[in-house]
Parts: C-alpha cells; sequence; structure tokens
C-alpha cells in the first residue's frame, strides 16, 4: 500500500484529514482553481500563499476556500509547497475577489492577479541593499549579447536596482550582471536602508481648527469609525470647503484606534499636495499605492500593509486589493471621477467594489466629492447613503464668479483660440500680480491635420481616429494606440508641400498663442504626457504656489484637487468640448469636470473669477456652472434618466465584440444580436458598430443589455453568452455599469 491510498483511506473514515489536498486559485484567467498536493507532512488553511507548478513554471497561489475533489487520486495531484513567511489572504479579501469576478464576470484568478503578483511575493532584500548603476567604463561600440543589453536597457529605466531586482526584472543570471562589473560596466553602490512606514500621529500639531461644519461632519465620521460597522457617507462640499481636513480626523480616528486606513484618489500619481497635507496634519507621509512604484517599494508596501505597519494607504484603484491586517476606514476622494473605472482587465469600478469591500468587511466608508455622481446621490434619496454636507468655502472664501463668453458674438480673431474678453481678463489679472489658468482637455497641438491642397486627412492605421499633431516632439500621435509618425514634408496623398494645417487646438496650440499674447508672462504647461510624472508634478505645484509662474496652461491634471492660493482666473477655452457625442453621461460629466477646474480659482483671500468659452451658452451645463446651481441641474438629469431605465434607474452591460478578422467579428455580433434575451424589463440595442470601430487594428462592435433596477444582468448575460459559439479569434469585453461607451 502506498503513501496515497493510506491517505484516502483517512479521508474516507472521516477522521479530521490533514489538507494534503488543497484547492488552489492562481492568478489565471482559468474558470476556477486547481486541485494541488502538499508535501508529506505540510499542511494549508485557505488563504495560504503557494507554489504551484503550471504548464511547466512555478507560480504563486492562494489556497482557495473550494472543495478539492476527493475522487482524484492523490498520486496523480501535482505537489505545490507552502511559501514560508508569506501572509495568509484574510477571508473577508478571497470573498471580495470571489464577489469582484462574480460581478464583473471574470475569472477569479483574474481578479487575484490584481492582489498577488509573484514580483510582491519575492523575499525581501536585506535591509541594506547594493544598488547597480550603469558604470563609467562602457565603451564605445561595445559588442553586447542580449542578456547584458537588456541589462543595460533596464538600469536606464530605474538607474538602480538592487541585485535580486534587476536579477527578475532582467530575467538573466546574477553570472551576467557580475561579469560587466569586473568589465567596470556596471557599478555596485551601498544603498540606504529600506525604511519602515513611520506612525502617523493623530495628536500631531498639524490638526485644523475646524469650522462648525466640518466639525460636525468629521465627528459623525469618526464615530462611525468607532463604531465598526458597515456605512457609507457622502461628505460634499463645494469646492475648498475643507473636505480633505474633515475626513482627515476620521482617519485620526481610525488611527487612534489602531487600525488602517485606505484612501483612494483618481490620480495619486499627481497627488503631490495631498501628500503634504497629510504629513502636516500627521508628521509623516502615508504609504503610497500606484503604477510607478518601484519593484522593492511595491514589495515594501505590500508587506507592510499585510503586517500591519503601514497605518494609512492612499492608492489608486489597484490599492483596493491590498491585504490589509486591520482595515478601520475607506474614503473614496472624488468618487464621481470616471478614472476609478478600470476599462482593461477585470473590467470594475472601483468605488463601486470599495462599497462593497466595506460592506464585507463591515466598515465605514467616505465617499467625497463637491459633484457627487447621479450613482452617488440616487443611493441617498433611497436613504442607503448618509449625507453629510459643507456648505460654504472655509475662512470666509467666497466661491468664484462664473460667466461665459459667447463665441459667437465675440468670436477669436482669425486662427486664434482666445476670444478679446478672456485676453482682457488674463490682462488684468496679471496686472494686478495675480496668477491665471487657461484649461483646455486635449493633449498636444491640434487634433487634426489637414492637407489643404487635396483634404488628406491624418488618420491612424490602427484605430478610427485623427492623428494629434504634437509639434514639439514633431509627430502625429493616436492617442488611442499611441501609434505615432514623424510629422511629414508633404502630404503623403498629393505630394504638396506647405500644405499641411493644423484643425482645432491642443493645449501646446493655446501656449503658443499665450506666448505671441503675453510674451513676459511665466508661463507653465501641465498636461499628463508632458508634466514628468509625480515628481515633475510636484516640482509644477510648487512653482505656482512660490509664485514662480504667471500664467498655467493645462489639461485636465490641473482640475484635480489643487490649491493654489493666488490662482484668482480660470479660463475654458472650449467648454463645449465634453458635451458632444451621445454619451449618456456626457452632460454630468462635463459639468464635474468643468465645476471641479472653475474651483481652483479664488480659493484664499482674493476672490476668483471663472470665464467659459462657449458656442453654445444657453446649454444646461453652462447655465448650472454659471449659476452654480449644480443640484437642479442634477436633479434634471435624474427625471431625464428616469423614465428610460437608465442608470442610476435601471441597469446597463455592455458587450464589446472585437476581433481581426471583421467578417467573424460581425457574426458572432449578428448572432449575439439574435439570441439577444427577451423578457419583460430586458431590452438589447444593438449589434452597432463601436464608436471607435476599429482600435489597434481590431474591429469593435457593441451590444447594449439595459434592465430594469430589481432585474440582475449576469445572469442574464451568462445564459446569453453560453448559447453562441464565439470563435477563437474573437473576443466578447464584458462591462457592466459601463462608463465609457466608446
Ligand atoms: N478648518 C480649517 N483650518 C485651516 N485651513 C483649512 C480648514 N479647512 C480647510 N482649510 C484649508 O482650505 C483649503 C481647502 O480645503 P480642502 O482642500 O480640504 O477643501 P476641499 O473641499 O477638499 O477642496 P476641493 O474639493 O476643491 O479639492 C486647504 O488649503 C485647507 O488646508
Ligand atoms: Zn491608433
Amino acid at each position: 500500500m502506498d503513501g496515497n491510498e493510506l491517505d484516502l483511506w483517512g479521508e474516507d473514515a472521516g477522521r479530521p484529514a490533514p489538507a494534503r489536498r488543497v484547492s488552489v486559485l492562481l492568478p489565471l484567467p482559468l474558470g476556477r482553481p486547481l486541485d494541488y498536493r502538499l508535501p508529506d507532512g505540510e499542511s494549508a488553511e485557505p488563504g495560504t500563499i503557494v507554489l504551484a507548478p503550471v504548464h511547466g513554471r512555478m507560480l504563486h497561489g492562494v489556497v482557495w476556500d473550494s472543495e478539492p475533489d476527493p475522487g482524484f487520486p492523490l498520486s496523480r495531484l501535482k505537489t505545490a509547497s507552502v511559501v514560508p513567511g508569506l501572509p495568509r489572504l484574510a477571508p473577508d479579501l478571497r470573498r471580495l475577489i470571489d464577489w469582484v469576478a462574480g460581478y464583473t464576470l471574470s475569472a477569479p484568478g483574474e481578479v487575484l492577479a490584481m492582489a498577488i503578483r509573484s514580483p510582491l511575493l519575492a523575499p525581501l532584500p536585506d535591509r541594506t541593499v547594493t544598488l547597480w548603476g550603469a558604470g563609467p567604463s562602457m565603451p564605445e561600440g561595445a559588442q553586447l549579447t542580449p542578456a547584458r543589453k537588456r541589462v543595460l536597457e533596464i538600469l536606464a529605466e530605474h538607474e538602480t536596482l538592487s541585485l535580486p531586482d534587476l536579477v527578475r526584472e532582467a530575467g538573466i543570471g546574477a553570472g551576467v550582471i557580475r561579469s560587466m562589473a569586473e568589465r567596470g560596466w556596471l557599478t555596485a553602490t551601498e544603498g540606504a536602508k529600506a525604511p519602515a512606514f513611520a506612525q502617523p500621529d493623530p495628536a500631531y500639531q498639524g490638526a485644523a481648527v475646524l469650522s462648525g461644519d466640518q466639525r460636525a461632519a468629521a465627528d459623525a465620521l469618526a464615530a462611525s469609525v468607532t463604531e465598526r460597522a458597515f456605512s457609507v457617507t457622502l461628505l460634499d462640499g463645494v469646492t475648498g470647503s475643507g473636505k480633505t481636513e474633515t475626513y482627515l480626523e476620521a482617519v485620526a480616528e481610525a488611527i487612534r484606534l489602531g487600525r488602517q486606513s485606505l484612501i483612494l484618489l483618481p490620480e495619486i500619481a499627481l497627488s503631490a499636495q495631498w501628500l503634504e497635507r497629510f504629513a502636516r496634519r500627521f508628521g509623516v507621509p502615508p504609504a503610497v499605492w500606484h503604477s510607478d512604484l518601484s519593484p522593492a517599494t511595491r514589495r515594501r508596501t505590500w508587506r507592510a500593509v499585510a503586517d500591519g505597519t503601514a497605518m494609512v494607504v492612499v492608492g489608486a484603484r489597484s490599492a483596493l486589493f491590498l491585504p490589509f491586517a486591520d482595515l478601520g476606514l475607506i474614503i473614496v476622494d472624488e468618487e464621481h471621477e470616471s478614472a476609478f473605472k478600470q476599462e482593461e482587465g477585470v473590467i470594475y469600478h472601483a468605488r463601486d467594489m470599495a462599497v462593497v469591500r466595506a460592506r464585507i468587511e463591515a466598515l465605514p466608508i467616505a465617499l467625497v466629492s463637491a459633484t457627487p455622481s447621479l450613482e452617488t446621490l440616487a443611493n441617498v434619496e433611497a436613504g442607503r447613503y448618509r449625507r453629510l454636507s459643507l456648505a460654504s468655502r472655509h475662512g470666509g472664501a467666497s466661491l468664484p464668479e462664473v460667466t461665459a463668453i459667447d463665441l459667437r458674438s465675440t468670436p477669436p480673431e482669425r486662427g486664434r483660440f482666445i476670444a478679446p474678453p478672456m485676453i482682457q481678463a488674463i490682462t488684468d489679472t496679471l496686472e494686478r500680480g495675480e496668477q491665471a489658468m487657461l484649461f483646455l482637455n486635449r493633449r498636444g497641438y491640434a487634433p487634426l491635420t489637414l492637407c489643404r491642397h487635396c483634404g488628406h486627412r491624418f488618420a491612424c492605421p490602427h484605430c478610427t481616429a485623427w492623428l494629434v499633431e504634437h509639434r514639439q516632439r514633431r509627430i502625429l500621435q493616436c492617442h488611442h494606440c499611441g501609434h505615432s509618425e514623424g510629422m511629414p514634408e508633404a502630404c503623403p496623398a498629393c505630394d504638396a508641400t506647405d500644405s499641411l494645417t493644423p484643425v482645432g487646438p491642443g493645449v501646446e496650440r493655446v501656449t503658443e498663442e499665450i506666448e505671441l499674447l503675453f510674451p513676459d508672462a511665466r508661463r507653465l504647461v501641465m498636461a499628463s504626457d508632458t508634466i514628468g510624472g509625480p515628481e515633475g508634478a510636484a516640482r509644477a505645484a510648487r512653482q505656482i504656489t512660490d509664485r514662480a509662474v504667471d500664467l498655467i496652461i493645462g489639461t485636465q491634471i490641473v482640475a484635480k484637487g489643487w490649491h493654489f492660493p493666488h490662482l484668482t482666473l480660470v479660463g475654458v477655452i472650449d467648454a463645449d468640448l465634453g458635451l458632444a457625442g451621445g454619451d449618456l453621461r456626457a452632460g454630468e460629466r462635463t459639468l464635474q469636470l468643468l465645476h471641479q477646474v472653475a474651483g481652483r480659482a479664488g480659493r484664499a483671500e482674493a476672490p476668483g473669477r471663472v470665464l467659459l468659452q462657449s458656442y453654445a451658452p444657453e446649454h444646461p451645463v453652462i447655465q448650472a456652472l454659471i449659476s452654480g446651481d449644480i443640484a437642479a441641474f442634477m436633479e434634471a438629469e435624474a427625471e431625464g434618466r428616469r423614465p428610460g431605465h437608465w442608470p442610476p434607474f435601471g441597469r446597463l452591460a455592455a458587450l464589446i465584440v472585437s476581433g481581426e478578422d471583421m467578417v467573424e467579428t460581425d457574426r458572432v455580433s449578428a448572432e449575439l444580436g439574435r439570441r439577444a434575451p427577451h423578457a419583460p424589463g430586458v431590452e438589447v440595442l444593438g449589434p452597432a458598430p463601436a464608436p471607435l470601430a476599429m482600435l489597434r487594428g481590431r474591429h469593435r462592435r457593441r451590444l447594449l443589455l439595459r434592465t430594469r433596477k430589481d432585474i440582475a444582468v449576469q445572469p442574464i448575460l451568462k445564459n446569453w453568452l453560453s448559447e453562441v459559439s464565439i470563435s477563437r479569434n474573437v473576443r466578447v469585453d464584458i462591462d457592466v455599469d459601463p462608463v465609457s461607451f466608446l
């Protein structure tokens, strides 16, 4: 009798079986966990991280809660081994992963991949690390092996890395690095000790003296932290009313109780000022989590979150899946932001899934915004969410006065984009020694290039999109797939020279105009592609606060949360930009964005002014911005959506069918159309070509499922998809609660 049979016998006898047989969820798009056996003498509870062989490689996976199949012979199972020294994934986090998978109709393993990635789990380097950087004596024209070349490329990206990180990133042996070091092509230096996460001090002197409104809201939030129960609070209030100061008091309460806090921000890489503010309040910076972190920092942070030494984590949406040891509070700042929606891979909304995490873990969560989403307002209305409001700006600052410039009656000069009243307002502002900001939500120089001679337009070869000129870099670029080509001298269609004309403005072009109009003003351009990452953004913010800049020209990154005391004029170059197109939320989103940009003006003593250039100033969105009556606009918006069961009064799910082969793509989408579900309260729109009918070389078709609020979309979708044969070269992406309709 071999050992395996003994084990089977043991299990059959109903004794408490040692968990020799485990069900392991792997970070792969598989339908379910796979069964493994553990080596003799090892056992593992659910949540344990193991290394398991899959298709010839070793992957980290997690022992899952599902029952392994007892009928499968133990001897034929592959062996997984427990990785010592790693934290276990808590039951609540496992439930969240399953829940998100179920809701978004993704494979649980794909969701798991957002929570554990092998590099996170590698051993932590010694506290003192040796860093490797490119050396001084790399000979010109040296013959490089691919491995050596790879090492240099990686060092060019990171400057310095520890040996284990370098080995892992380059996928080469340590010997390659040593031999390069012997030749002097690499240098090793003693790095700093990996710093521990310092404890934020809730009693640090940086606490603001809160106003009455702020105090009441802060106390109410702090009370829900003490309560340790699930609750959702909307914290709203005009821009500059001190929402951040207020929720930091709830964070302080969590710290006092020794519990961790998670704060989700839409663009953590740009939140230098937020981090400074946190440090002023608590004496130390928080732990941060976003995609720009170095592998070593990532790993250290992940571990510190798991062992509870990182008390406060501020992060982008992916921070939602961190393995907190004892989470006590979640904050979602700028909750209305569509950046919380992940549009690729697992398509999920981090705000909504944060509410799910709070419910699973019985935690309070606060959704914070000056312009809450209609979804959140509907939940307040229905009594599911509590609302705390801050009515006025802090310290007696008034809200900026908003007016429209009607471009029909006062247009800019031919070929220009800044209208005379705007020029006048900038002039006045600069004369008073104050700062002005021009906002245009478009990167680059011009969104379209046209040949004046033959009418040729430059389009992306892979997408249904025009190429955007980036004049400084002398390229034409697709903002959807990244394709770029050099700016040609002549028209590729008719060979005419000097005939290529930019159509419409981007920030670069507005900046050029500003240079002509205000040659003496000190200018600063802020766009996501030119700002230079988190450090660049921090530098820019400091320059503005230090008054080293007079005029700021920026895309939507200037709208986010900044507090610039000397900025008194905000000019919107094209207030109509977001309103075109049939998007369900075009109006709501434009209002939120422009209100947020407008809110940057006049936040300190000097009053602020906002000018909106528009061809349709009578539009309800522009009117709401002028009157400041956002609530009335949102009510009208709600009334518009209610009768047709549009969200939040009904449910939507989009199917995006895509493939390189157009005929196959059309066949699958037509088949989906024919098999569309029929039932009362269920409706299918489409198939129709997506607005981006071609993206990265793939043809795209869309179908939209709309149901009454009381009908869940997931079972309908599952059923529907199971009836259609989907060829292997066609993909169907499911987007539950779509935010983008491209
Ligand atoms: N009670 C207070 N005491 C001192 N300063 C305060 C107080 N409340 C707010 N402030 C200051 O007022 C400014 C605006 O506050 P805060 O950024 O918290 O507002 P907000 O509502 O989050 O703004 P927005 O929505 O526009 O980003 C900040 O500089 C903040 O430090
Ligand atoms: Zn493209």
